[in-house]
């Protein structure tokens, strides 16, 4: 199977690497600068299944389309590369808040068209990526959509009407994690921690507690719950952190987020 990919930023590059790590992926690369191009070639030298292509040649070979351009990108992209799509080819739209029906509206009658929303950890095989299927996508496109994203982490299908949310709780999640590890570090640093020190600790930290989360199937409460010893350390510490309104601000930001990707 052969993928095309348009744009190649923070989240094609993301997807790109994820995909070579897998290993034996054939992957046509479109993007729009020629220094760009070279510098992908080098990167890639070693993978002769990664190539770099213009786009209306990418658009007649791949079975399966990978749309990373900016979301006001996305039309013009696809009125260049819709005349040369091959009538069984998947198009699949990773951009915030393109609609199926933005899709359909460049496309020829039938397509199938997939919106999506992945996050960076794609990069390192730790991604998710969800997944809403238009009506002209068979159970079988599906399957080979979510067989080629494996190599980038976990995929899930939900309706397009979860796909705002998803953007809050998945898209950009990695970046309140960041922001969350930065302020740990801070934290450590004003304690008296060095900055390695405290970032080492810190990305173990989310690193183990990630793993937990996703091994042992526990209620985040409940594993919270045997870190926090009564009348301890954590008991203070987050006696402090819902004092200042954690939760408050998370449900602030998620909102803030799922309304921008639904335009309100
Ligand atoms: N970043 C993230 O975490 C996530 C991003 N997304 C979505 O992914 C898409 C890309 O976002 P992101 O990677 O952050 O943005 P970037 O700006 O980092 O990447 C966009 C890339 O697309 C290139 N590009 C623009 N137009 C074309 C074109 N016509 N043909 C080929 N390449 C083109 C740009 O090239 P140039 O450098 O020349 O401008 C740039 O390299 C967006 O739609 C976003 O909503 C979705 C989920 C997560
Ligand atoms: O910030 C953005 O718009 C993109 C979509 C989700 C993550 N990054």
């Amino acid at each position: 199977m052969t993928t095309a990919i348009y744009g190649v930023g923070s989240m094609g590059g993301a997807v790109l690497d994820g995909l070579v790590a897998g290993g034996g992926a054939q992957v046509l690369a479109v993007v729009r600068r020629s220094e760009q191009a070279d510098r992908l070639r080098e990167q890639y030298a070693e993978h002769p299944g990664v190539e770099v292509v213009e786009p209306e040649d990418a658009a007649a070979r791949a079975d399966v389309h990978l749309l990373l351009v900016k979301p006001y990108g996305v039309a013009d992209l696809l009125e260049a590369i819709s005349p040369s799509l091959r009538p069984d080819a998947i198009v699949v739209s990773m951009a915030l808040g393109v609609s199926l029906a933005d899709l359909a509206g460049h496309l020829s009658a039938g397509t199938a068209a997939i919106r999506a929303m992945p996050n960076t950890p794609a990069k390192v095989g730790q991604g998710m990526t969800v997944l809403s299927p238009s009506d002209d996508v068979s159970d079988e496109q599906l399957t080979r959509v979510r067989e080629l994203l494996a190599p980038t982490g976990r995929t899930i299908v939900l309706p397009e009407s979860q796909q705002d949310a998803a953007t809050a709780v998945s898209g950009s999640a990695p970046a309140y994690v960041y922001l969350f590890v930065e302020g740990l570090v801070d934290a450590g640093v004003a304690q008296g921690l060095t900055r390695p020190q405290a970032l080492a600790m810190a990305t173990q930290a989310v690193r183990g507690a990630g793993a937990m989360l996703a091994e042992t199937g526990e209620d985040p409460a409940v594993l919270r719950t045997h870190v926090t010893s009564p009348g301890g350390s954590t008991a203070a510490a987050l006696a402090r952190l819902e004092a200042h309104g954690m939760r408050h601000a998370l449900a602030d930001a998620v909102k803030a987020c799922t309304d921008r990707s639904a335009g309100r």
